[in-house]
């Protein structure tokens, strides 16, 4: 498996503790955040992991920014994106379970880095359940 990351400067500690846990899982991580605490304009962060879903190059995105709204705002712009704003591991599992997300978006000051990871493992670990859910997602598309 193989997932892109990207973070503004309020998410940096939590790309790295979320980056372990993945690389622990022997999962591919492609870095296109910031590495600094620096001050950055979280777009610039977003529409590379983005596009790599978009793309096919990588399985999912996992986004992270303050309140993970601009983050997950930008990567909604996205055709093939579906991006899940997440902050408890039952939403998490839903993205996955009824939206078929592919990109998590992490709210970094309004969660705990062990409660990241934990969202960042459901999500992976949860299954799209199609069914009624498949007539849905496809009608979140607009032409
Ligand atoms: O834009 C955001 C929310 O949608 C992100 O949370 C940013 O991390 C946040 O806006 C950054 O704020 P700062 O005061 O510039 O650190």
């Amino acid at each position: 498996m193989k997932i892109s990351i990207g973070n503004d400067h309020a998410g940096t500690g939590y790309k790295n503790a979320v980056s372990e846990f993945l690389k622990s899982r022997n999962i591919e991580v492609i870095n296109h955040g910031t590495d600094s605490d620096a001050s950055v304009d979280y777009p610039d962060f977003v529409h590379p992991v983005a596009k790599d879903v978009e793309e096919k190059k990588v399985d999912f995105g996992i986004i992270i920014c303050g309140s993970g709204n601009g983050a997950n705002m930008t990567a909604n712009k996205h055709q093939a994106v579906r991006s899940a704003l997440c902050w408890t591991k039952e939403i998490a599992a839903l993205a996955r379970e009824h939206n078929d997300a592919n990109i998590l978006s992490i709210p970094a000051r309004f969660t705990s880095k062990e409660q990241a990871v934990e969202m960042v493992a459901i999500f992976l670990d949860t299954e799209f359940a199609g069914g009624r859910h498949s007539r849905r997602v496809e009608k979140i598309a607009c032409s």
